[in-house]
């Protein structure tokens, strides 16, 4: 392997779109084996990039009706797609981009292959109810080896507070408690608590929360579980964390470990959602998908398409259309329209009704959700290729790092996640290399107004900074290893995410009542969903993944793929829509 130069790329937090076909033939997955049918060649064609090929992006002339369109294929949309494809339906799936996935694509650059977004997987196992990725997979007749990432993270904090997550529970609790012995109490019944959450989670089959017959029947089967969960729905980890814990640093380290989940503090974390991830990563483990993140979309598109259902690339959409306020089909930049009986968005909220509904006028329950949620700020990202050597031996996958000052946190650029998956899998970097893909929070205000140049020069230094505070925490030497950087700042995201902003999901405006005024996948508008993290459960793979479960059954209920009861529908919708209102 000859030595990579050392040198800064241009801006490209995604492939250039200056090499379409190179990245239609990428479709195959990150390595190729990233989404292999169980019992096929790995070289084979994947089905989805055929379709790709053959659309050659967008054309001309109305098609129609499909059962469902699905705008965008993130995780949210391609896990909608292709349970509903499993149902029976014909979907198409229209992208803007040319690869599937969204924040959980990938892109190559000289022999490394680097995710998107995060590296963090949760739901990958083989147990349980709630590995919602390996589910959904399955689903269209996909499996991807696994492999199992002994932590979830490693914290350094003030204070010198070091904290490893071990994989197995009892590692990480005692470890916890040697750090805080007076306090070793509070700690058992706080994650306590957590498990009793995700226990129940866990004993349920998830489907819909807005389809009465699956609801009731799950309230019937499980009354205490589902007891359980409606307890604790309109609760926060931080305000349970305090009925048991007193010292301030744990409560600031239980904050950080809220802030990975939902960007903001645990005060302001859903107990539902903390103890999802709080637990799952020691129950089915945080797993990394063979050949990188970017193999679960393309195994879901090739799923799909192999079920009978179409996936197109270079589709931009810009209206949904509506006749007698239902929504019938979506229009492309180009003109082209599409029909359906019903219209799926997995663009966030603020984009489905802010642009592809921008001549109407907002609903209510838009407004509800916009009073109560904002977007999250946007990330800087920074994608490197390291030698080897920089790392200490034993290395863990994912830091996150916050050195001197827990005001810090939730300020820009003030926390770091770190993730380097060659440490799992070394096949993603030319030998003797690793991948470290760093990333910050960062608002989109910041970055506007500028000149190229200024622009340009402001991801250096921002991203610098960063290179150096992890030099002096982590990594001696760091910047002398560095063999390839690009560094994404929040318009990158905006520009090649299509998300609003760049946003990494919503983020609640004050304290709220923890999921309580989460919109699920219904809209107020007949015929249009939603899904994605801006739909009830909230940010995060296994969470989208989870929306889009959701919505799939609550779609195939109303186009006669699945039981429904038109009376309970109407009593509880009603009841939900009324029950957002108090939050
Ligand atoms: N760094 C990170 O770790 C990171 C960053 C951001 C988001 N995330 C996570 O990623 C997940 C987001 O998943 P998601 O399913 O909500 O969606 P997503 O944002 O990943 O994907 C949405 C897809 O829809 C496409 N799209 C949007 N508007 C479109 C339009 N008008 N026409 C055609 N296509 C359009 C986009 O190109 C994109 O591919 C969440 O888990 C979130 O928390 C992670
Ligand atoms: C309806 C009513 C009213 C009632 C009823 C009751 C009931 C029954 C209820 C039920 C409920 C349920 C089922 C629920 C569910 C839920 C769920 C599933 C949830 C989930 C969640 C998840 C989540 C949130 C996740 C997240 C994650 C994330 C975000 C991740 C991230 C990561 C990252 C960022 C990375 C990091 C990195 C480093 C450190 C480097």
């Amino acid at each position: 392997m000859p030595p990579l130069a050392a040198r800064v790329h241009a801006p490209l937090l995604l492939a250039p779109a200056a090499r379409p076909a190179a990245r239609l033939r990428a479709s195959s997955g990150p390595r190729g084996g990233g989404g292999v049918r169980r019992g096929a060649l790995a070289s084979e064609k994947p089905a989805a990039v055929a379709v790709a090929e053959k659309a050659g992006g967008d054309g001309g002339g109305g098609e129609g009706p499909y059962d469902a369109i699905v705008v965008g294929s993130g995780i949210g949309g391609l896990v909608a797609a292709t349970q509903l494809a499993a149902k029976g339906a014909r979907v198409l799936v229209l992208e803007k981009y040319l690869i599937p996935g969204g924040s959980s694509g990938y892109y190559r650059r000289d022999g490394f292959t680097f995710d998107v977004g995060s590296s963090v997987m949760f739901g990958f196992s083989d147990k349980g109810n709630l590995n919602l990725i390996t589910q959904a997979l399955e689903a269209v007749g996909r499996k991807m080896e696994v492999l199992p990432d002994p932590s979830t993270v490693h914290f350094h904090l003030p204070g010198d507070l070091s904290v490893l997550v071990h994989r197995k529970y009892e590692d990480f609790i005692n470890e916890l408690i040697s750090k805080f012995p007076h306090e070793k109490e509070g700690i058992l019944k706080f994650y306590g608590i957590c498990w009793k959450i995700f226990n129940s989670l866990n004993s349920l089959e998830l489907k819909s929360l807005e389809e009465p017959l699956y609801l009731f029947g799950q309230f019937f089967q499980k009354p205490l579980e589902c007891l359980t969960l409606a307890y604790y729905l309109p609760q926060n980890a931080g305000d349970i964390a305090r009925k048991f814990i007193k010292d301030q640093a744990l409560l600031s380290f239980i904050d950080a470990e809220c802030f990975i989940v939902s960007t903001v503090n645990a005060l302001q974390t859903p107990m539902i959602n903390a103890s999802m991830v709080l637990c799952d990563r020691h129950f089915g483990g945080i797993n990394y998908p063979v050949g990188g993140v970017g193999g679960i979309a393309t195994s879901l598109a090739d799923g799909l398409v192999e079920k009978g259902s179409e996936i197109r690339y270079k589709a931009n959409v810009t209206n949904v259309i509506l006749e007698n306020g239902k929504a019938i089909g979506v229009r492309l930049s180009n003109g082209k329209e599409f029909f359906a009986k019903t219209v799926i968005s997995n663009a966030t909220r603020w984009d489905t009704f802010g642009k592809l509904l921008k001549d109407k006028e907002l609903p209510e329950e838009e407004k509800n959700f916009q009073k109560n949620y904002v977007k999250a700020p946007s990330f800087l990202s920074i994608h490197m290729g390291v030698k080897a050597s920089v790392l200490p031996a034993g290395t863990d996958c994912h830091h996150f790092v916050l050195e001197d000052d827990w005001n810090n946190l939730e300020k820009p650029y003030g926390s770091i996640f770190l993730s380097i998956p060659t440490v799992l899998d070394p096949s993603l970097a030319p030998e003797g290399h690793h991948i470290l893909h760093i990333f910050t929070t960062a608002g989109i205000e910041d970055w506007e107004g500028l000149s190229r140049k200024e622009y340009e020069e402001k991801k250096e230094v921002v991203a610098n900074g960063i290179i150096r505070r992890l030099e002096k925490e982590l990594f001696p030497g760091l910047e002398d290893s560095i063999v390839l950087k690009e560094v994404g700042s929040p318009k990158t995201h905006r520009r090649f995410l299509a998300r609003n902003d760049g946003t990494y999901g919503p983020m609640p405006r004050g304290k709220p009542k923890g999921l309580l005024a989460m919109p699920f996948n219904t809209t107020s508008i007949d015929g249009l969903y939603c899904v994605g993290d801006s739909c009830f459960p909230g940010q995060g793979v296994i969470a989208v993944a989870f929306s889009g479960i959701m919505c799939a059954h609550r779609v195939a209920a109303d186009i006669g793929l699945e039981q429904k009861s038109p009376v309970l529908d109407a009593g509880l919708l009603g009841l939900l829509r009324w029950l957002r209102t108090l939050a």
